[in-house]
């Protein structure tokens, strides 16, 4: 039984109709979220559901992940989909070909990154084509310090934006989201002319939410916090169930596009 939704009804509806386009974000909304990146459990429910989901939308499922594609594919092996990694700095189609945009200058955000981590060794760089994100989680008392210095950087890099997630501070191009991502995905096949659901948990999805919403799409979001998404689910746990009951329901009829 599902507790403490809300509307996730709408959402469920759209999964299972013949016209979702599916987005998924992949930290905190495919797999709980683990002390450390190379720590999450792809569980062998979400092994099973996601290429039959993928057959059932006749391929218009991809991730869209703050991660780069590669880390993706490794812990998703020997599955791979469509994606977007990086918050939207490289995207793969259903052609395989990895593109990636050129990323600004990061100097000054990796010099204040790597001074912060050299001073304090429970912090963690991870250093992204097109962005680098300061982990915390093993020192969540250096938060504001963290958060103070890369903001100083970022202030001092044109181009550049900053991003609060879960137990990270996180520099990225001001030209990426993860709403330009989905964007780009829906104006190629065979993702062009569906309606698109985006799930996701963190900060860096509310771009996603609100972009697939301007269009007549379904934000859904996982775990509590505020957003601008439509539908919540209370957990990835959930969502893990949904996506499975999902991916084995009896398949409803023939692809209607979306106007
Ligand atoms: O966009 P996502 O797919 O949700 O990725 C967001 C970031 O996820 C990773 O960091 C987060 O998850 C880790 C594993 O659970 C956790 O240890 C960390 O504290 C979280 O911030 C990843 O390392 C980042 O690159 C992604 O941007």
């Amino acid at each position: 039984m599902i507790a403490a939704n809300d509307n996730l009804q709408a959402a469920l509806d759209l999964l299972a109709a013949p016209d979702c386009a599916l987005f998924l974000d992949f930290d905190g909304t495919l797999v709980d979220i683990a002390p450390l990146p190379d720590q999450v459990i792809v569980t062998d429910m979400l092994r099973s559901a996601l290429p039959l989901l993928q057959a059932r939308l006749n391929g218009r499922l991809a991730l869209v992940s703050g991660r780069p594609i590669n880390e993706l594919d490794k812990l998703l092996a020997p599955l791979t989909f469509p994606a977007a990694g990086v918050h939207g700095m490289e995207r793969r189609g259903v052609d395989g070909v990895v593109r990636r945009l050129t990323p600004p200058d990061f100097a000054l955000v990796r010099q204040a990154a790597q001074g912060l981590a050299a001073r304090h060794p429970d912090l963690w760089v991870e250093e992204k084509h097109g962005a680098l994100a300061l982990h915390f989680r093993q020192a969540p008392e250096l938060q504001a310090l963290c958060t103070d210095a890369m903001r100083v950087a970022v202030d001092a890099s044109p181009g550049l934006l900053l991003m609060e997630g879960k137990m990270i501070v996180e520099v990225k191009s001001n030209a990426v989201s993860k709403g330009t991502a989905i964007r780009d995905f829906l104006a190629d096949a065979p993702f062009a002319g569906y309606r698109p659901l985006f799930i996701g948990d963190d900060t860096t999805d509310e771009a996603g939410f609100a972009q697939v919403q301007s269009i007549g799409g379904i934000g859904l979001k996982v775990g509590p916090g505020p957003t601008v998404a439509q539908c919540r689910i209370a957990s990835a746990e959930q969502l893990r169930i949904v996506l499975s009951q999902a991916a084995a329901a009896p398949t409803i009829g023939k692809d209607i596009p979306h106007e």
